[in-house]
Order: C-alpha cells, then structure tokens, then sequence
C-alpha cells in the first residue's frame, strides 16, 4: 500500500484528503499539521464522511514529522494562504520560515515532494535545496491549476468542451505566466487559439493570469481550495503511476533548460511526465517566438526574485 502523506491539513490539504479517500485508491493517508485541536476535528469528520459514502479508508495522524520519512510522496500545503489584497509575494518570508521548519524534520525523507504553499516556485526552490534530494523529485503543484483555469476561459468564449482542450501553461505561477497559443482540441489537432479574435486573446491572457486572484478578491479571508486539491490529486494519480499525462508542474529543469543562460538552478512552470521518481520526462511544447521571449524575461525576473529572498535568509 502506498502512503501518502500531506502536511498542512487546512482548505487545501483536507479536500485533498477527502478526494484521496472519495477515490478509492489504495494509500494510506498521513496528516500533519501544527493547529492540533483542528487537524483531530477534520480527522474525525472525514473518517464520518468515508462511512456515509462508503469508501472507509485508511487515515491517521501522524503526530511527529520524521515519521513521514518512510512515506512515498508527501505533500506540502502548510503556510498562509492569500487574503484579499495580497500578492503570492507577500506570503514568502512567513511561509519560507514554515517550510524551512518542515525540511529540518523530514530531512531523510527519499519519496517524492509536491510543493502548493506559495509562492511556489520561489518555495519548491527553497525545499529542493533544503533537502537535499535530486531534483527531480521536488516540484510544484501550479500549472495543472491555471490550464483549467485557461481552459474555462476558452470555454465561455467558444463554448467548446473543456474535455475536448489541452491548454499549456508556462513559466512562474505569478500574473507573469504565459498562456501558450497553441491549444489541443480534439485527438490530434493543435490550433493556434484561431478560434477567438485578438481581443479575446488578450482577455484570455489576463483572465488565466488573475484566476486565483478574482477568487481571493471574492472569498476575501483565504484563497482557492477545491481546484488546487483537484489538481494535486491528479499529481499524485501521476506520481503513484495510476495514470500516465501529461501534467506542468513547477520544475528543476537543468541542463535540459532552453533557458539555461538565466540559470539553470530556476523552477517554474514546465510539462513533465511524472512517476514514481518524481520528473521523469520535459515535454517541448509548441511556443511561438514572442512566448519564448517573454519566457526568458520572465524566468529572469523570478531568477531576481529568487536571490534576493534566498540573501534574505541566510
Ligand atoms: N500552488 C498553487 O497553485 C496554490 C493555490 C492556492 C493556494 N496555494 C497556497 O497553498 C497554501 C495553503 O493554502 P490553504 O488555502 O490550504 O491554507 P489554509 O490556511 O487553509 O491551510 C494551511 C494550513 O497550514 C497549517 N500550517 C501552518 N504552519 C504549519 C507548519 N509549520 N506545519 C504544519 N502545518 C502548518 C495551518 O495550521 C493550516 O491548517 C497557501 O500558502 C496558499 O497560498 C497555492
């Protein structure tokens, strides 16, 4: 049986769980979190829903970290979320601080880490580096999110099933990521997003861009949940190897870096297959030339970003 284990069992990470057992898969599912007296209340209220459903799973507590060790992927969603008027920037100090704590505690631990706290790309950076595992079993749960997101829009402008669309999204999870043009829709045919006028495009762009944010701006007290725990959930389909597909996730791209002369030490948002060892694969997806520009503007910027918060901790 695999296990599975999530830290930080707040919106996120307690849907995820609940869709973990809802699922059926066979894993047991580890919890950990610092809020002691709610982590034993949602443990309690998701065991009552596995009855009621009729999926009883296999779910405890895990009452000290280093016990996540022997586990096969953790999760990772414990920090602060974003509360209206926030940037994912202005979570990194207090939510570096949290993950730095996590790392001291798991620093033996060999499976696979999904980063969701925020900002991601800056975070899984920092985790990769913490812990010392290759870096292709470090990545971040973001893409996955903003192409549903993307996928959503294209459908309010054409009314075309979003089962029948594979968007791609690149670069950081930030509003400077880049929706790419290219569409799947159908087996088999790429389009060039023909299907909607320039106009639409750039409403396109804008509104994948600040997905997360219209949602923050509504719930005012907290950020997305249900998609993020969506999406870390096909994640771990992927990495248990239930499924095989194409997924972007927040990545170490390495020497295989087109981009490698900004650096090649950058995480950000990439097509991967995943498995059990973390990336197993980068997929080249079809990017025009203004996209590969704009790419390289923007994994420049996050590069800055990325040293001046790392100064700041050391
Ligand atoms: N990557 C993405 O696409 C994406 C999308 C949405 C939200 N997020 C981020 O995910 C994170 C979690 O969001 P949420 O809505 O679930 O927040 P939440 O506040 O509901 O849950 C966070 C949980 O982390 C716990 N926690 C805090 N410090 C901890 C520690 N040291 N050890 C263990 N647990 C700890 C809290 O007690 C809380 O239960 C936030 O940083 C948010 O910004 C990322």
């Amino acid at each position: 049986m695999k296990r599975i284990g999530i830290i930080g069992v707040g919106n996120i990470g307690a849907t995820l769980a609940h869709i973990v057992l809802q699922s059926k898969i066979s894993a047991h599912i580890g919890l950990y979190d610092v809020n002691k007296d709610a982590l034993q209340g949602k443990l309690w209220d998701l065991e009552e829903a596995s009855v009621i459903g009729g999926y009883e799973g296999n779910i405890s507590i895990i009452h000290d970290l280093d016990a996540f060790e022997l586990f096969d992927v953790l999760v990772i969603t414990a920090g602060r979320p974003r509360v209206h008027g926030m940037d994912r920037k202005d979570l990194l100090k207090e939510n570096a601080s949290i993950l730095q704590a996590i790392a001291r505690e798991v620093k033996n631990f060999k499976g696979v880490c999904v980063i969701v706290t925020n900002p991601v790309d800056l975070m899984t950076r920092f985790f990769s580096y913490l812990l010392s595992l290759p870096k292709t079993q470090v990545l971040g749960m973001a893409g996955v999110l903003d192409e549903a997101r993307m996928a959503l829009q294209i459908k309010s402008m054409t009314g075309l099933k979003v089962q029948s669309m594979r968007t791609c999204v690149v670069g950081p999870h930030s509003e400077h990521m880049i929706p790419l043009e290219a569409v799947g829709i159908g087996p088999g045919v790429l389009t060039d997003i023909m299907l909607i006028s320039e106009e639409q495009k750039k409403l396109l762009n804008k509104n994948t861009r600040f997905g997360g944010g219209r949602i923050v701006e509504k719930l005012k007290s907290g950020s997305a949940f249900y998609g993020p725990a969506a999406a870390c959930f096909r994640i771990l389909q992927n990495v248990l190897e239930l499924k095989q597909e194409v997924l972007t996730c927040s990545v170490f791209m390495g020497e295989n870096s087109k981009f490698s002369e900004i650096s090649q030490e950058i995480f950000f948002g990439w097509p991967v297959f995943l498995g059990k060892e973390g990336v197993k694969k980068m997929i080249t997806p079809k990017m025009n030339e203004k996209e590969k520009e704009e790419l390289r503007e923007v994994l420049g910027k996050l590069q800055k970003e990325y040293l001046e918060f790392f100064e700041s901790m050391v």
